[in-house]
Protein backbone atom coordinates (compact mmCIF):
# COMPACT_ATOMS: atom_id res chain seq x y z
CA UNK A 1 0.00 0.00 0.00
CA UNK A 2 1.11 3.32 -1.11
CA UNK A 3 2.29 5.46 1.97
CA UNK A 4 0.91 8.89 0.56
CA UNK A 5 -1.35 8.84 -1.82
CA UNK A 6 -2.48 12.37 -3.07
CA UNK A 7 -5.52 13.12 -5.57
CA UNK A 8 -6.79 16.58 -6.77
CA UNK A 9 -6.22 18.30 -3.12
CA UNK A 10 -7.10 21.99 -3.03
CA UNK A 11 -7.35 24.51 -0.30
CA UNK A 12 -9.10 27.46 -0.74
CA UNK A 13 -8.63 30.16 1.54
CA UNK A 14 -11.85 33.11 0.73
CA UNK A 15 -10.67 33.76 -2.47
CA UNK A 16 -6.79 32.65 -2.61
CA UNK A 17 -6.53 29.11 -3.86
CA UNK A 18 -3.10 28.09 -1.68
CA UNK A 19 -2.75 24.76 -3.16
CA UNK A 20 -4.08 23.52 -6.21
CA UNK A 21 -5.19 20.24 -7.39
CA UNK A 22 -2.30 18.06 -6.05
CA UNK A 23 -1.79 15.07 -6.83
CA UNK A 24 1.32 13.06 -6.07
CA UNK A 25 2.13 9.45 -4.90
CA UNK A 26 5.01 8.80 -2.17
CA UNK A 27 6.31 5.65 -0.70
CA UNK A 28 9.19 4.88 1.38
CA UNK A 29 11.23 7.46 -0.01
CA UNK A 30 12.66 11.21 1.54
CA UNK A 31 9.99 13.41 -0.97
CA UNK A 32 11.25 17.18 -0.43
CA UNK A 33 8.99 19.74 -1.02
CA UNK A 34 10.05 23.23 -2.04
CA UNK A 35 8.82 26.21 -2.91
CA UNK A 36 9.40 29.58 -2.35
CA UNK A 37 7.54 31.28 0.46
CA UNK A 38 3.76 31.51 0.57
CA UNK A 39 3.51 28.87 -2.14
CA UNK A 40 1.53 26.30 0.02
CA UNK A 41 4.20 23.97 1.38
CA UNK A 42 2.75 24.26 5.50
CA UNK A 43 -1.13 24.34 3.91
CA UNK A 44 -0.11 21.13 2.26
CA UNK A 45 1.47 19.68 4.85
CA UNK A 46 -1.01 20.79 7.18
CA UNK A 47 -3.98 19.08 5.32
CA UNK A 48 -2.10 15.52 5.31
CA UNK A 49 -1.49 15.92 8.66
CA UNK A 50 -5.27 16.27 9.15
CA UNK A 51 -4.46 19.70 10.89
CA UNK A 52 -7.07 21.49 8.23
CA UNK A 53 -9.53 20.12 5.92
CA UNK A 54 -9.48 20.44 1.99
CA UNK A 55 -11.77 22.17 0.43
CA UNK A 56 -11.35 20.15 -2.60
CA UNK A 57 -9.73 16.42 -3.68
CA UNK A 58 -8.26 13.94 -0.99
CA UNK A 59 -5.13 12.10 0.04
CA UNK A 60 -4.58 8.65 1.76
CA UNK A 61 -2.01 8.15 4.43
CA UNK A 62 -1.15 4.13 4.16
CA UNK A 63 -4.66 3.44 2.78
CA UNK A 64 -6.43 5.84 5.55
CA UNK A 65 -8.49 9.15 3.87
CA UNK A 66 -7.29 12.55 5.83
CA UNK A 67 -11.09 13.13 5.14
CA UNK A 68 -12.96 10.26 6.32
CA UNK A 69 -10.08 8.26 9.00
CA UNK A 70 -8.40 11.36 10.36
CA UNK A 71 -7.85 9.68 13.37
CA UNK A 72 -6.56 6.42 11.68
CA UNK A 73 -3.87 9.17 9.97
CA UNK A 74 -2.92 10.22 12.94
CA UNK A 75 -1.95 7.26 14.33
CA UNK A 76 0.72 6.48 11.24
CA UNK A 77 1.93 9.79 11.05
CA UNK A 78 4.61 12.22 13.45
CA UNK A 79 5.03 15.87 12.27
CA UNK A 80 7.57 17.72 13.58
CA UNK A 81 6.77 21.29 12.64
CA UNK A 82 9.57 24.11 12.47
CA UNK A 83 8.61 25.16 15.84
CA UNK A 84 8.14 22.62 17.63
CA UNK A 85 7.80 22.65 22.02
CA UNK A 86 10.97 21.01 23.99
CA UNK A 87 10.47 22.01 27.20
CA UNK A 88 13.89 23.64 28.70
CA UNK A 89 13.29 22.89 31.65
CA UNK A 90 13.13 19.24 31.55
CA UNK A 91 16.17 17.13 30.52
CA UNK A 92 16.28 15.03 27.52
CA UNK A 93 14.88 11.82 28.48
CA UNK A 94 11.65 13.85 30.36
CA UNK A 95 11.01 15.36 27.29
CA UNK A 96 11.01 12.44 24.94
CA UNK A 97 8.86 10.14 28.01
CA UNK A 98 6.40 13.16 27.89
CA UNK A 99 5.57 12.10 24.21
CA UNK A 100 5.44 8.81 24.94
CA UNK A 101 2.97 9.21 27.64
CA UNK A 102 1.12 11.73 25.50
CA UNK A 103 0.96 8.89 22.99
CA UNK A 104 0.22 6.04 25.38
CA UNK A 105 3.11 3.58 23.95
CA UNK A 106 3.14 0.68 26.55
CA UNK A 107 6.59 0.85 28.25
CA UNK A 108 7.56 4.51 27.48
CA UNK A 109 10.64 4.59 29.61
CA UNK A 110 11.97 1.83 27.66
CA UNK A 111 10.75 3.63 24.33
CA UNK A 112 12.11 6.60 25.41
CA UNK A 113 15.82 5.42 25.69
CA UNK A 114 15.33 3.78 22.31
CA UNK A 115 14.62 6.85 20.48
CA UNK A 116 16.99 8.57 22.22
CA UNK A 117 20.25 6.03 21.66
CA UNK A 118 19.04 6.09 18.18
CA UNK A 119 19.02 9.55 17.57
CA UNK A 120 22.63 9.67 19.42
CA UNK A 121 21.18 11.51 22.76
CA UNK A 122 22.00 8.81 24.88
CA UNK A 123 24.95 10.14 27.03
CA UNK A 124 22.94 13.41 27.42
CA UNK A 125 19.50 12.32 27.98
CA UNK A 126 19.89 13.67 31.82
CA UNK A 127 20.93 17.04 31.05
CA UNK A 128 18.57 19.58 31.17
CA UNK A 129 17.52 20.22 27.42
CA UNK A 130 18.24 24.25 27.97
CA UNK A 131 21.50 23.07 27.69
CA UNK A 132 21.49 21.68 24.47
CA UNK A 133 22.62 22.78 21.02
CA UNK A 134 20.20 23.65 18.19
CA UNK A 135 20.92 20.48 16.41
CA UNK A 136 20.90 18.46 19.47
CA UNK A 137 17.09 19.99 19.93
CA UNK A 138 16.12 19.31 16.61
CA UNK A 139 17.14 15.52 17.22
CA UNK A 140 15.36 15.68 20.28
CA UNK A 141 12.41 16.83 18.49
CA UNK A 142 13.06 14.11 16.03
CA UNK A 143 13.17 11.15 18.55
CA UNK A 144 9.37 12.61 20.04
CA UNK A 145 8.28 12.85 17.01
CA UNK A 146 9.47 8.39 16.42
CA UNK A 147 8.33 7.45 19.87
CA UNK A 148 5.10 5.66 18.05
CA UNK A 149 7.17 4.35 15.66
CA UNK A 150 5.14 6.19 12.72
CA UNK A 151 5.26 4.98 9.16
CA UNK A 152 5.22 8.17 7.86
CA UNK A 153 7.65 11.50 8.89
CA UNK A 154 6.86 14.84 8.10
CA UNK A 155 9.76 17.35 8.72
CA UNK A 156 9.09 20.72 8.24
CA UNK A 157 12.03 22.52 7.69
CA UNK A 158 14.26 20.12 9.66
CA UNK A 159 17.52 21.81 9.61
CA UNK A 160 16.85 25.59 9.23
CA UNK A 161 18.95 27.90 11.47
CA UNK A 162 21.52 24.70 12.01
CA UNK A 163 25.28 24.75 11.39
CA UNK A 164 26.79 22.75 8.59
CA UNK A 165 27.64 19.62 11.09
CA UNK A 166 24.38 19.77 12.58
CA UNK A 167 22.39 20.01 9.14
CA UNK A 168 24.78 17.23 7.71
CA UNK A 169 23.46 15.09 11.37
CA UNK A 170 19.92 15.78 10.72
CA UNK A 171 19.99 14.67 7.52
CA UNK A 172 21.92 11.34 7.86
CA UNK A 173 19.17 10.40 10.63
CA UNK A 174 16.66 11.18 8.04
CA UNK A 175 18.33 8.96 5.27
CA UNK A 176 19.12 6.07 8.21
CA UNK A 177 14.66 5.76 8.56
CA UNK A 178 14.21 6.15 4.97
CA UNK A 179 16.69 2.94 4.93
CA UNK A 180 14.62 1.25 7.64
CA UNK A 181 11.62 1.59 5.61
CA UNK A 182 9.66 4.74 6.81
CA UNK A 183 8.84 7.67 4.50
CA UNK A 184 9.51 11.02 4.89
CA UNK A 185 7.97 14.20 3.58
CA UNK A 186 10.04 17.13 3.78
CA UNK A 187 10.21 20.84 3.31
CA UNK A 188 12.97 22.79 2.74
CA UNK A 189 14.41 25.74 1.65
CA UNK A 190 17.58 24.55 1.22
CA UNK A 191 18.46 23.37 -2.35
CA UNK A 192 21.38 21.77 -2.08
CA UNK A 193 20.37 19.77 0.89
CA UNK A 194 17.64 18.39 -1.36
CA UNK A 195 19.47 17.63 -3.90
CA UNK A 196 21.69 15.40 -1.65
CA UNK A 197 19.31 13.92 0.29
CA UNK A 198 15.85 13.65 -1.07
CA UNK A 199 15.20 10.71 -3.46
CA UNK A 200 12.27 13.38 -5.09
CA UNK A 201 11.46 16.40 -5.35
CA UNK A 202 8.63 18.55 -5.77
CA UNK A 203 8.32 21.92 -6.76
CA UNK A 204 5.59 24.16 -5.88
CA UNK A 205 4.55 27.70 -6.99
CA UNK A 206 1.58 29.66 -5.96
CA UNK A 207 -0.14 26.49 -4.72
CA UNK A 208 0.74 24.05 -8.25
CA UNK A 209 3.40 21.44 -8.50
CA UNK A 210 4.82 22.50 -11.53
CA UNK A 211 7.55 19.38 -11.42
CA UNK A 212 7.66 16.15 -9.58
CA UNK A 213 11.07 13.83 -10.37
CA UNK A 214 14.23 12.78 -8.94
CA UNK A 215 17.13 15.48 -8.76
CA UNK A 216 19.18 13.93 -11.18
CA UNK A 217 16.19 14.01 -13.75
CA UNK A 218 15.26 17.46 -13.14
CA UNK A 219 18.51 18.45 -13.91
CA UNK A 220 18.45 16.99 -17.27
CA UNK A 221 14.94 17.95 -18.22
CA UNK A 222 15.31 21.95 -17.33
CA UNK A 223 18.93 22.82 -17.52
CA UNK A 224 21.83 22.54 -19.80
CA UNK A 225 25.18 24.26 -19.33
CA UNK A 226 24.73 27.20 -16.63
CA UNK A 227 26.77 30.27 -17.11
CA UNK A 228 26.25 32.48 -14.45
CA UNK A 229 27.63 36.36 -14.82
CA UNK A 230 28.32 38.96 -12.34
CA UNK A 231 28.26 42.38 -13.97
CA UNK A 232 27.82 46.05 -13.07
CA UNK A 233 25.79 48.11 -15.25
CA UNK A 234 22.23 47.45 -16.27
CA UNK A 235 21.35 45.21 -19.85
CA UNK A 236 19.28 47.34 -22.09
CA UNK A 237 19.47 44.85 -25.37
CA UNK A 238 18.05 41.49 -26.28
CA UNK A 239 19.95 38.14 -25.36
CA UNK A 240 20.82 36.22 -28.29
CA UNK A 241 18.24 33.20 -29.06
CA UNK A 242 19.92 30.03 -28.38
CA UNK A 243 20.81 31.11 -24.88
CA UNK A 244 18.03 31.26 -22.09
CA UNK A 245 17.93 33.91 -19.43
CA UNK A 246 16.95 32.30 -16.42
CA UNK A 247 16.68 34.73 -13.51
CA UNK A 248 18.63 36.98 -10.90
CA UNK A 249 19.95 35.24 -7.72
CA UNK A 250 21.69 37.39 -5.61
CA UNK A 251 24.29 39.47 -7.75
CA UNK A 252 24.42 37.02 -10.86
CA UNK A 253 22.47 36.67 -13.81
CA UNK A 254 21.99 33.47 -14.56
CA UNK A 255 22.01 32.20 -18.34
CA UNK A 256 21.25 28.15 -19.56
CA UNK A 257 22.80 27.25 -23.16
CA UNK A 258 23.88 23.90 -24.76
CA UNK A 259 27.76 24.85 -25.18
CA UNK A 260 28.02 26.99 -21.78
CA UNK A 261 31.75 28.61 -22.84
CA UNK A 262 30.51 29.71 -26.30
CA UNK A 263 27.71 31.38 -24.25
CA UNK A 264 29.63 32.56 -21.57
CA UNK A 265 31.82 34.45 -24.47
CA UNK A 266 29.34 35.89 -26.22
CA UNK A 267 27.72 37.42 -23.28
CA UNK A 268 30.29 38.81 -21.97
CA UNK A 269 31.11 40.88 -25.46
CA UNK A 270 27.27 41.82 -25.91
CA UNK A 271 27.33 42.90 -22.40
CA UNK A 272 30.49 45.09 -22.72
CA UNK A 273 28.66 46.86 -26.15
CA UNK A 274 26.11 47.79 -23.99
CA UNK A 275 28.78 49.53 -21.49
CA UNK A 276 28.13 46.95 -18.40
CA UNK A 277 31.62 46.02 -16.70
CA UNK A 278 31.43 42.11 -16.47
CA UNK A 279 33.30 41.12 -13.30
CA UNK A 280 33.26 36.86 -13.51
CA UNK A 281 31.54 34.80 -15.84
CA UNK A 282 31.60 31.22 -14.88
CA UNK A 283 30.32 28.03 -16.73
CA UNK A 284 28.73 24.70 -14.41
CA UNK A 285 26.31 21.85 -14.29
CA UNK A 286 23.05 22.75 -13.49
CA UNK A 287 21.91 22.57 -9.83
CA UNK A 288 18.33 23.12 -8.13
CA UNK A 289 19.06 26.29 -7.31
CA UNK A 290 19.35 26.21 -11.09
CA UNK A 291 16.24 24.25 -11.98
CA UNK A 292 14.20 25.87 -9.19
CA UNK A 293 15.01 29.64 -11.04
CA UNK A 294 14.39 28.16 -14.41
CA UNK A 295 10.47 26.40 -13.23
CA UNK A 296 9.31 29.36 -10.50
CA UNK A 297 11.92 32.04 -12.43
CA UNK A 298 11.10 35.63 -10.35
CA UNK A 299 8.48 36.42 -8.61
CA UNK A 300 6.91 39.90 -7.95
CA UNK A 301 7.73 41.48 -4.48
CA UNK A 302 5.08 39.88 -2.59
CA UNK A 303 6.35 36.58 -2.81
CA UNK A 304 9.71 36.40 -3.81
CA UNK A 305 12.05 33.85 -2.04
CA UNK A 306 15.44 36.30 -1.13
CA UNK A 307 18.18 33.82 -0.80
CA UNK A 308 20.61 35.82 -0.96
CA UNK A 309 18.83 37.81 2.06
CA UNK A 310 17.58 34.41 3.94
CA UNK A 311 21.14 32.98 3.75
CA UNK A 312 22.06 36.23 5.56
CA UNK A 313 19.73 35.71 7.99
CA UNK A 314 20.38 32.38 8.70
CA UNK A 315 24.11 33.40 9.23
CA UNK A 316 23.13 35.65 11.62
CA UNK A 317 21.51 33.11 13.69
CA UNK A 318 23.90 30.17 13.33
N1 LIG B 1 -5.32 30.37 7.61
C1 LIG B 1 -5.10 31.07 6.50
N2 LIG B 1 -5.97 32.01 6.09
C2 LIG B 1 -5.78 32.71 4.96
N3 LIG B 1 -4.71 32.55 4.13
C3 LIG B 1 -3.81 31.62 4.48
C4 LIG B 1 -3.94 30.83 5.69
N4 LIG B 1 -2.88 29.99 5.76
C5 LIG B 1 -2.13 30.24 4.68
N5 LIG B 1 -2.67 31.21 3.91
C6 LIG B 1 -2.13 31.72 2.64
O1 LIG B 1 -1.98 30.61 1.77
C7 LIG B 1 -0.79 30.77 0.99
C8 LIG B 1 0.11 29.56 1.21
O2 LIG B 1 0.64 29.64 2.54
P1 LIG B 1 1.63 28.54 3.13
O3 LIG B 1 1.88 28.91 4.56
O4 LIG B 1 1.09 27.21 2.86
O5 LIG B 1 2.93 28.77 2.26
P2 LIG B 1 4.42 28.20 2.47
O6 LIG B 1 4.87 27.73 1.14
O7 LIG B 1 4.43 27.23 3.58
O8 LIG B 1 5.21 29.51 2.86
P3 LIG B 1 6.47 29.73 3.87
O9 LIG B 1 7.65 29.17 3.16
O10 LIG B 1 6.52 31.22 3.98
O11 LIG B 1 6.13 29.04 5.15
C9 LIG B 1 -0.17 32.09 1.40
O12 LIG B 1 -0.58 33.09 0.50
C10 LIG B 1 -0.77 32.33 2.79
O13 LIG B 1 -0.84 33.71 3.07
Amino acid sequence: MTAIEISGLTKQFGTLIAVSEMSLSIDREIFGLLGPNGSGKTTTVKMLTTLITPTAGDAWICGHSILSNPKQVREQISYVPQDMAVDPKLTGRENVIFYAKLYGIPRPHETADEALAMLELADRADDLTRTYSGGMRRRLELAQALVHDPEVLFLDEPTIGLDVGGRRRIWDHIISLKNKGMTVFVTTHYMDEADHACDRVGIIDRGTVVASDRPAQLKADVCRDIVAIRADGAFTGTFPDDITYLGQSGDELRFEAVNGEEAGIALSRLMAEYGMQVRSVSIRQPTLDDVFLALVGEQDESTAFDFQRFRTMLRRRI
